[in-house]
């Protein structure tokens, strides 16, 4: 659940932090079941492993107290059989160094159970979220995406690694006892079970207020961790409009606030252990007022009353325990709704089972009758008929909004038209395999994104299989191998996450190599050149053009000079064509893109 957190200092508007953490849910059988579906893998041989080691050491801790107190009291000691005594003590010690070892195989075998749980559905997460379409991340922030492969998988963790185990132990190990109890005593056994009920609500409300005052700890983290990294990414904007000050107020408030709601978290979790000792305590006085009473009427044993006393110690430690699980299934089903949330999101963009295999391709782009709407408010294209030919340079101009990264997001088809068909060589796109058409399709924007690496695998991320001297020689295609040699490791230079140690200039330039390694038969550049100063882009025209030769080239581009060559040019507004041709027959025109080219100059003249 999203929740916005009030702001501390009203003039602090500036600060808007949605949360996008866990809240407990409602009990649900339908999830509870999706989620138990993980452990099938592992029902073979890790669960069932898990399960008798629990067993062991949970019916040896049943079996003691019976030993000591209605036999080594009862038998033993009442009639001095030494003998038995020494039996029983052996007895005893071996039953616990199963214990022991049941302990330790248990202990092992949840974790190897949790940990591969949440590998797997880790996993399962990522891969799917992975292909989701271009439409989904629209939506999502990258920070909540984060939280939910993270955070909220963690927090099942608990739930797989003693959770379920635990449960199951609780259970046996409470219904065990009552029985026993029952057997041995049925009158004393009713007066002490008859608070279990009492506890258990006790406990399991306690816990909840604690769970809440916890969720408020991490909601106020949340938001410092929301802040903290916005004031990371921003310091240079922070730093040059002095809002330094501003930043810090906002700091301290959201950290105090955090500060006073740890306390009030750990004041009332400092409540619990008293509770249980209290319950254990009470349990106790019944047990010595009532069962003396019993003794005196001759109506228990000693022995007996013994065993009952060993039990009540152990009784209220799996009823505290229950209260907890109860209270993690809670939380658990809130992170696993989040998780199934974005593993039940479908891609828009689908390709079809009997989608076909684009080998060859000419590199022939079609646009039919295209209309495209991001939402249902606007427009993005509207009517969008055009031809790009095998092997043609054309270049989309207009104003901002006009639509023309719209039309490269239907070439490389991260969506899918409205209405009207996209086709590559004559075949619609939503017939064709999307891994085929991609590797056929190379972007480059003008944010280019470098991954943390070197300088080579960052080039190769292109095409994977491409040796060092293809790598090299692309980047000379294009001009980076100058500026990459004067680095201090040359290729090898490690490149931190988003390439902060290199002038957009040059991440460009790794861009383009990028992209002519792996040999496209398309390419789309979009505002590729906007980080090249004029110097530089004379300079890189002649690579450019190595770039684009023999391939399918959409070009879009504010500065004109870059397009003058296009063999077409697109103008756009609004979502339609306005005019097409080259730049000779759209200057005779004199229409837009005359205009545009005007303005363009004359900025410059007044320059
Ligand atoms: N992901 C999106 N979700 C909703 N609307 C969008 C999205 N991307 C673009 N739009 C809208 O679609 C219209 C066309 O946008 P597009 O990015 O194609 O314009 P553009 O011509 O490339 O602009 P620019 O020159 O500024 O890059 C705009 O009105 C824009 O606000």
């Amino acid at each position: 659940m999203a929740t916005e957190a009030k702001e501390k200092s009203p003039h602090l508007k500036r600060f808007h932090y949605t949360q996008d953490i866990a809240v407990d849910k409602p009990f649900n059988w339908q999830q509870t079941v999706r989620l138990l579906k993980y452990l099938k893998p592992y029902s073979k041989k890790i669960l069932p492993i898990a399960i008798i080691a629990m067993l062991v050491s949970t019916i040896v801790r049943l079996v003691v107290p019976i030993l000591v107190g209605r036999v080594a009291i009862d038998m033993a000691i009442d009639t001095g059989n030494t003998n038995l005594l020494i039996q029983l003590v052996i007895g005893i010690a071996i039953m616990y160094l199963f214990s022991y070892i049941g302990n330790m195989v248990r202990i092992k075998y949840v974790n190897l159970l949790g940990q591969n749980v949440i590998y797997d559905l880790r996993r399962h997460l990522f891969s799917h979220v992975q292909h989701l379409s271009n439409r989904f991340f629209d939506k999502k922030s990258a920070g909540s995406i984060i939280v939910r492969i993270m955070n909220d998988i963690n927090s099942l963790q608990e739930l797989f690694t003693n959770g379920i185990i635990n449960l199951l132990m609780d259970i046996v190990m409470l219904i065990s006892i009552i029985v026993i109890l029952f057997v041995l005593s049925p009158p004393l056994a009713a007066a002490v079970v008859i608070v279990i009920p009492i506890m258990f609500y006790i406990s399991t409300k306690l816990r909840k207020r604690i769970r809440r005052s916890w969720q408020q700890v991490r909601i106020q983290q949340s938001r410092l961790n929301s802040h903290l990294n916005e004031s990371i990414q921003g310091i240079r904007i922070t730093q040059s409009f002095a809002q330094e000050q501003e930043n810090t107020e906002f700091f301290e408030g959201v950290n105090s606030d955090n500060f006073d709601r740890w306390q009030t978290a750990t004041r009332k979790s400092a409540m619990f252990r008293p509770f249980v000792e209290m319950s254990n305590a009470f349990g106790t006085a019944v047990l010595l007022g009532f069962g003396a009473f019993l003794i005196s009427q001759d109506a228990l044993t000693v022995g007996t009353f013994f065993t009952f006393a060993l039990f009540i110690g152990m009784f209220w430690e799996p009823i505290s325990r229950l209260g907890q699980m109860y209270n993690q299934l809670l939380m658990a089903m809130s992170a696993s709704e989040r998780i199934f949330e974005f593993l039940d999101e479908e891609p828009n963009v689908k390709e079809k089972e009997d989608a076909v295999h684009l080998n060859d391709i000419e590199g022939h782009i079609e646009f039919d009758h295209v209309q495209f709407a991001y939402d249902d408010e606007r427009i993005a294209l509207d009517d969008i008929s055009l031809e790009m030919k095998p092997g043609q340079s054309v270049a989309l101009v207009g104003h901002t909004g006009s639509g023309k990264t719209t039309i490269a997001n239907l070439i490389s088809r991260f969506y899918d038209p409205t209405s009207g068909a996209v086709k590559i060589d004559g075949i619609d796109l939503r017939d064709v395999k999307l891994d085929d058409l991609r590797q056929k399709i190379s972007v480059v924007l003008q944010d280019t994104f470098i991954f943390s690496g070197t300088i080579m695998e960052n080039i190769r991320f292109g095409r994977p299989d491409a040796s060092d001297e293809e790598v090299i020689d692309a980047a000379k295609v294009v001009g980076a191998d100058e500026f990459i040699q004067r680095l201090a490791d040359g290729y090898e230079t490690e490149v931190e996450e988003r390439g902060n140690i290199l002038s957009a200039g040059e991440r460009q330039l790794l861009s383009f190599a990028r992209a002519l390694l792996a040999d496209p038969k398309i390419i789309i550049l979009d505002e590729a050149t906007a980080s090249i100063d004029t110097e530089t882009e004379v300079k890189i025209q002649s690579a450019l053009k190595r770039l684009l030769e023999g391939r399918t080239s959409i070009i879009i581009a504010h500065r004109l000079s870059t397009i003058r060559d296009s063999d077409n040019i697109i103008v756009l507004e609004n979502g339609q064509i306005l005019e097409q041709g080259n730049h000779d027959e759209l200057m005779a025109h004199g229409g837009e893109y005359y205009g545009l080219v005007k303005s363009q100059f004359q900025a410059l003249d007044q320059m």
